[in-house]
């Protein structure tokens, strides 16, 4: 028989960019394979998973020079258009190469498999989905009976008419996304959860995102009450997988799989599940839009809001953005029109918002033995609810014992020998932490530096506050939540459920605590040292605490009965500051609206787009040697014209584990004229890093969210 002619196929493989290889690469086939098929190739002396693009083969070598592919995994649908398209959108967006992002975002598992494993896999996958069907991972039990399907609010029903006629008006076009601005515990899950309903009715699969890892079994348990089958959802089972870090490699590739296969109408996730394929997906959530885990901090720097609305657009289906305090991008583009802007503006039951005390710390009367944090008014409200079996929630977001010990006799403090850093006491293991590059060490029984005895924490963490706490409050039950105390499996579900079922009376947490929870009991929150945040070099900080301390509050009077005697408190050395004034209002929108006037003043986002350029190295000259030279390069080219590239800074932890930190920072009016730039500029910069040899590192952030 006459060997058929070989043709070119077009395969992205995981390369990183500093390669060189940017794009697919060429290979060899005996036969045509279907764009998004994953096959196994050869790439220098490994043998690697890569994924059949889409598009023309590059055709330029020479097709003797050509590797064949070795072999095709053929037991899964390829890939779709769509995906691979969102796939090549990040990659060029946020400036990495297709392959390296396409292979980034499969799940770890699947790029090892042969196909015989990847049978056993599935055979596997068809045994769990043979099982019936409940949340998977540790849902918790919800904590009343479920009531089944809710009656609506009038103003979800109001909410859910309009997101309808939405539909309605954008048939075979994308619906404009839509921002759903409600009010903490105004129902807007319940929102989710019908037009979930209504996607899953027609057929379609629905992404949900979620901020964090420790917000998914919560949602998890919601929907999986709706629709995982049980009476309460009238029968009909859905299948609903989550999608995090925190699953085994083994359970990621397996809810994966059951995404990819159309097999799992829901998807729950955190950021990275924006990338999951969904051959029938219909409506995608994203909530508490304005959290900023949304962004991803290395690597491929990619924002997994922005590209859900990408998706959602290239999809031509809805994308329901939710927040009490959205990020002033999207509030900006829903003032501008561009986004649809729907309102909750009423707690489910009627109930008030807490109301918000501002305390005065300078004229607050200092109380015997103790430190300032737990002042007597604070002590007393506690003393208040504790009386009346209700719950309290300290909001301090510091973890850890105490933030440096301190040497009164010589002036040593505990800094970190790596990084321009302090150690964190943490009493617990009796150590201090760096909490950068995580250099840990006995606490010294005596300074380490003049031997004195008396060396002593300055400042508080949560570790302290809990301490303190059970010293001022005998009996009181108090549960510390933050890193330190959920860093085991199970930990943090086995204390929410604590403080749900009414086993903790007083709750001391990092923000972890303040997002998103349905605590019923809780009638008082109390911010007791926020100010920081005020006075940070970072532009976005006053936006990041307006939010984070509105989402606090939130926790308070959830229960429409007790809505009434709800408090908000917060300690701080500037009540007067506008940030605070806005807050004690309820008022995000005065807020927002101040906030953008100064941005827009300011030149700042949303007015204008950013990305900023770091650099890594052993020295500070090495570091800013390297962003000097492509700042003269970036100026000198006529593509920047209009763009602003600043000088180079130390960034705010300058040292990490002995490696100095330096951004730069570039601005440009639109978001074209910063990619035409950054196009141009990227192959000059990996060309710079070999000629500036003490650079350890760079990397590019668009849009970055922290600066
Ligand atoms: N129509 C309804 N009827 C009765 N209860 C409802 C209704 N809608 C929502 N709820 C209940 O009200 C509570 C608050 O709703 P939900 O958690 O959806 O608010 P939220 O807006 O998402 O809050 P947050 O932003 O604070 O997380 C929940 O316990 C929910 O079960
Ligand atoms: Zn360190």
């Amino acid at each position: 028989m006459a060997e058929l002619p070989v043709q070119r196929i077009r395969v992205a493989v995981e390369a990183p960019q500093h390669s060189g290889l940017s794009g697919p690469l060429d290979y060899l086939s005996e036969r045509a394979l279907a764009p998004g098929s994953l096959v196994r190739v050869p790439l220098g002396r490994r043998e690697l998973m890569g994924i059949v693009w889409p598009g023309e083969p590059d055709g330029g070598a020479e097709a003797a020079a050509l590797r064949p592919i070795l072999a095709e995994l053929d037991g899964l649908p390829p890939l779709s258009a769509s995906w691979c398209q969102l796939v090549e959108f990040a990659a060029s967006y946020y400036q990495r190469s297709i392959g390296e992002l396409a292979l980034a975002v499969l799940p770890p598992q699947l790029r090892e498999l042969d196909n015989t494993q990847l049978r056993a896999r599935l055979k596997k996958l068809g045994k769990f989905l043979a099982s019936p069907a409940e949340a998977q991972g540790s849902a918790p039990e919800a904590e009343e009976a479920p009531a089944g399907r809710p009656t609506l609010s009038p103003a979800q029903q109001q909410v859910l008419d309009e997101l309808d006629a939405l539909l309605d008006a954008a048939r075979n076009s994308a619906p404009a996304p839509v921002l759903l601005y409600g009010i903490t515990g105004s129902g807007k899950t319940e929102v989710y959860l019908r037009a979930a309903e209504h996607a899953l009715a027609q057929g379609r699969q629905v992404l949900v995102l979620v901020p964090e890892i420790n917000l998914t079994p919560q949602l998890e348990a919601r929907f999986a009450e709706r629709f995982g089958g049980s009476a309460a959802s009238g029968g009909a089972a859905h299948r609903i997988v989550s999608l995090h870090s925190a699953l085994t490699p083994a359970q990621r590739l397996r809810n994966w799989l059951a995404a990819h296969l159309g097999e799992a109408d829901l998807v729950l996730g955190t950021r990275l599940a924006v990338f999951a394929s969904m051959p029938r997906l219909g409506l995608i959530v994203v909530d508490e839009e304005h959290d900023p885990s949304y962004k991803q901090q290395d690597g491929a720097r990619y924002s997994a809001r922005d590209l859900a609305i990408y998706r959602a657009h290239q999809e031509k289906i809805p994308v329901i953005l939710g927040s009490a305090t959205p990020s002033l991008e999207s509030w900006q583009r829903a003032n501008e029109g561009r986004y649809k802007r729907l309102l909750l503006p009423g707690r489910i039951g009627g109930g008030a918002l807490p109301r918000v005390r501002l305390f005065d710390m300078k004229r607050m009367p200092l109380s015997k033995g103790v430190t300032t944090a737990l002042t007597t008014p604070l002590l007393d409200a506690l003393r208040l609810r504790l009386e009346r079996g209700e719950q309290s929630l300290i909001f301090l977001n510091r973890r850890g014992y105490a933030p440096v010990l301190h040497c009164a006799e010589c002036n040593w403090k505990s800094d970190c020998p790596h990084c321009s850093a302090w150690r964190v006491f943490h009493k617990g293991d009796r150590t201090l932490r760096c909490h950068h590059c995580g250099f840990t060490e006995r606490v010294p029984s005596a300074c380490p530096s003049c031997g004195n005895q008396d060396i002593a924490p300055l400042g508080r963490g949560t570790e302290r506050l809990e301490e303190q706490l059970q010293e001022q409050l005998p009996g009181a039950r108090v549960l510390r939540i933050d890193a330190d105390s959920t860093k085991h499996k199970g930990e943090l579900e086995a204390q929410l459920a604590a403080v749900h079922s009414g086993e903790v009376d007083i709750l001391v947490g990092t923000q972890m605590v303040t997002k998103g929870h349905d605590f019923r009991r809780i009638t008082l929150v109390a911010a007791v040292n926020p100010d920081g945040a005020l006075f940070s070099s970072d532009f976005r900080a006053p936006e990041r605490l307006f939010a984070l301390l509105m989402q606090a509050g939130g926790r308070a009077g959830r229960d429409a009965e007790a809505a009434a005697r709800s408090e908000m408190w917060v300690q701080t050395w500037h009540p007067e500051h506008a940030l605070y004034q806005a807050l004690k209002q309820h008022d995000f929108e005065a807020f927002a609206k101040s906030q953008l006037a100064e941005r827009e003043s300011a030149g700042l986002p949303p007015f204008a787009h950013l990305a900023l350029l770091r650099a890594e190295g052993r020295t500070v000259e090495a570091a800013q040697g390297f962003l000097k030279a492509a700042a003269a390069f970036a100026q000198a080219m006529p593509e920047a014209q209009g763009c602003l590239v600043y000088p180079a800074i130390p960034m705010s932890v300058a040292r990490v584990a002995n490696v100095e930190r330096m951004q730069m920072l570039v601005e440009a009016g639109s978001r074209g004229a910063l990619q035409r730039l950054l196009w141009h500029w990227m192959p000059e910069l990996h060309a710079l890093k070999r000629e500036h040899k003490g650079l350890l590192r760079w990397a590019l952030d668009v849009d970055p969210l922290a600066i």
